[in-house]
């Protein structure tokens, strides 16, 4: 058997699936007790799938239009629920699939988040992972106590004591400190627990630890940063970095950006895994694939305000406010800076159309995607195309997303992903039984 290439993950969060369509089933009412994502769970791990990660944010925005109705009303970022505490069902349900969730360093204190995720990698048998964000809206900022976010910048700096923080807990107890040994009546060996008296800038913390040493030691961390300075920081401290790098160009600068910045901090590149957003269009036939991908890039009107009231939310720019069939003007965000020069920079890196006209606002919004390259055909057709790029961008995989339903997860797992397998280029089964020696296996 080859070694496979390609490492899979699959972004989503604890939210409604899709309910206003065909094929929603009836997951639209009942999606809160956790069930339908622990299916989709086993469905990713019979697929061998290294993770699952949820992503998250606490607030219900009111930014697009200065009203909560189009976020509420179309479920776009609320409801939605703590991931964290969907995590041991998750576990509990699968035994192999890395569960990823998400936890912000604007929010979380860093005893309360170390000792969280150590209860849940035992929970998981060493399979979780933290995706750290520091969260981009005031909205959420609000809702702990803050009138606003620190500047973009200093939140990567907070972020990167943080780190430090919860590493100095997370080490607080050594390996063998357990030692259950009934001739002396001694459960854990004292001396072998430690302070940790992490003192930082923003952050201090005490210690030790009151959880068992974790089984990963550490959990995989997980990265989305796009700016030079969530680069660095995702360069420094990332086992596995999720990008939304748009085009098969600016994948490669990427990865060799990152890879060159983690080699200069002491790391071996190779001990990061870089996973690309893509959303596969699958079909019957290509030319099927090819109709369906056209007919969800149409300039409906749910489709534009469903961009712009995402890119309003996370940037904190009322898009609404601005000219549709005019070209947008120069905007700035403290938030994700990373979605909004993508988004102004328009689908592809065009900022024109054909014709050599300026996108105007309502173009950019119906083409605009956060996915990297476009992936549309049969399952042999995209399983090619994969092997493409990952040829051409030297690695390590894909992060699918998409619409979040039975139908299109199970398209992925069990249409796109034998097609892969045929090929070689996905794993056939599990190597190990933790996350992070899941990743690192190749
Ligand atoms: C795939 C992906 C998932 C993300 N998930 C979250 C999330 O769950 N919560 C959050 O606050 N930010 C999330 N972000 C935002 C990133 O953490 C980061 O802020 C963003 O990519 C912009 O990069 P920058 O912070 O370096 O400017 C995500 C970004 C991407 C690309």
């Amino acid at each position: 058997m080859s070694t496979p290439r390609i490492h899979l993950g699959w972004f989503t969060s604890f939210r409604p699936p899709v309910w206003s369509s065909h094929w929603t089933g009836s997951d639209s009412d009942s999606w809160a007790d956790g069930r339908f994502h622990v299916d989709m769970a086993r469905a990713l791990e019979r697929a061998g799938f290294d993770y699952l990660m949820l992503e998250d944010s606490s607030m219900v925005s009111d930014i697009y239009g200065g009203t909560t109705e189009f976020d509420l009303a179309k479920a776009q970022y609320a409801p939605k629920h703590d991931p964290v505490a969907l995590v041991p069902m998750l576990a509990a349900a699968t035994t192999r699939l890395g569960i990823v969730t998400t936890m912000s360093t604007s929010f979380y204190p860093p005893y309360l988040l170390a000792r969280v995720v150590s209860t849940l990698d035992h929970m998981s048998h060493g399979r979780v992972g933290w995706n750290v964000v520091t969260s981009s809206e005031d909205r959420a900022a609000q809702n702990f106590g803050m009138d606003a976010l620190p500047p973009h910048d200093e939140r990567y700096e907070r972020a990167e004591e943080f780190v430090e923080a919860v590493d100095a807990l997370w080490k607080s107890w050594e390996p063998d400190a357990l030692v259950m040994d009934t001739a002396s009546n001694t459960y854990v060996d004292h001396t072998k627990v430690h302070d940790a008296n992490y003192v930082g800038k923003f952050h201090r913390t005490r210690g030790p630890l009151n959880t068992l040493p974790m089984p990963q030691g550490r959990p995989v961390i997980c990265q989305a940063g796009g700016s030079p300075r969530g680069r660095a920081f995702a360069a420094r401290n990332a086992d596995t970095i999720i990008c939304q790098a748009q085009g098969i160009e600016a994948m490669k600068a990427y990865r060799d950006d990152v890879r060159a910045m983690a080699s200069d901090a002491g790391r071996d590149p190779n001990s990061i895994k870089i996973l690309y957003i893509v959303s596969p269009v699958l079909g019957e036939t290509d030319s099927e694939a090819r109709e369906l991908d056209a007919r969800s890039r149409e300039a409906t009107d749910g489709r534009v305000h469903a961009a712009l009231a995402h890119i309003s939310a996370v940037t904190g720019n009322d898009l609404s406010t601005l000219d549709m069939d005019a070209p947008p003007p120069e905007l700035s965000t403290n938030g994700h800076r990373t979605t909004l020069a993508d988004f102004l920079a328009g689908s592809g890196g065009s900022k024109s159309n054909e014709d050599g006209t300026p996108k105007t606002l309502r173009q950019l919004a119906a083409t605009w995607s956060i996915t990297s390259v476009p992936l549309v055909g049969t399952p042999e057709t995209v399983a090619e195309q994969m092997e493409e790029v990952i040829d051409a961008v030297g690695g390590d995989g894909f992060l699918m997303t998409g619409r979040l339903g039975r139908r299109y997860y199970t398209e992925v797992t069990d249409g796109l992903v034998p097609a892969l397998r045929r090929r070689g280029l996905v794993r056939e089964e599990y190597a190990h039984s933790q996350l992070r020696d899941n990743l690192l296996d190749f």
